[in-house]
């Protein structure tokens, strides 16, 4: 509780290859923010090669969101291990369930709640030349992932909207 009010926390949510990443990594180190990407968290898990990294390797290749469990554990020691007061959180909270998971555990809600908004297309054309070898950087993959967004990832922006915490960015041409 104590630790997390005193943190600033910015969320960034935006659909997948909107440029999260990119942006997030710039800003925390244009702003000193620690930068806690969930999906890092997670792939980090399945590289140590443990039972429960083979498990969530199947939900990633399926376009699927991991348990509440596991992410807001894993997102929840990131923040406590960083020595940054300003925390940027990059692609969580995934869902509804997800945003309450979180918010119970850390007792607090997001300071400022960024939302990348980009068009499916120009979605589907970064994901497809992003070049990581992603296993879910597949145009079956990335159809899932797209509709999981839409149904489960958006209402979570629309909470925080409903609360005055989210702004709308253009993902559109921000390299720069
Ligand atoms: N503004 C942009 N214009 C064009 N390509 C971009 C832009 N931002 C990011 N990209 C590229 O699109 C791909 C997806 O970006 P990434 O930051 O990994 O997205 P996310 O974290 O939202 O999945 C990457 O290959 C990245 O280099
Ligand atoms: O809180 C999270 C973050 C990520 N993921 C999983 O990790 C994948 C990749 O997420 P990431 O944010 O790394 O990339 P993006 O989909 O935005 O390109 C997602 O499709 C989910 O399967 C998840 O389950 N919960």
């Amino acid at each position: 509780g104590f630790l997390f009010t005193r943190l600033i926390k910015i969320l960034h949510i935006g659909g997948p290859g909107s440029g999260k990443g990119t942006q997030c990594s710039r800003i925390a180190s244009d702003f000193g923010f620690s930068h806690v990407s969930a999906g890092d968290l997670l792939r980090n898990e399945i590289s140590a090669g443990t039972d429960q990294g083979e498990w969530i390797l199947e939900i990633i290749r399926e376009g699927r969101i991991v348990p509440s469990e596991i992410t807001v554990e894993l997102v929840r020691k990131a923040i406590e291990s960083s020595t940054a007061k300003r925390v940027l959180i990059d692609g969580f909270p995934r869902c509804e369930e997800n945003r309450i998971a979180f918010e119970k555990i850390t007792g607090t809600e997001p300071d400022l709640v960024l939302f990348f908004d980009c068009p499916e297309d120009e979605m589907v054309k970064r994901l497809l030349s992003r070049n990581q070898g992603r296993v879910d950087d597949n145009i079956e993959t990335i159809k899932k992932r797209l509709k999981v967004f839409e149904s489960l990832n958006l209402p979570v922006v629309e909470y925080y909207s409903s609360r005055g915490k989210a702004h709308k960015q253009d993902s559109v041409s921000r390299e720069s």
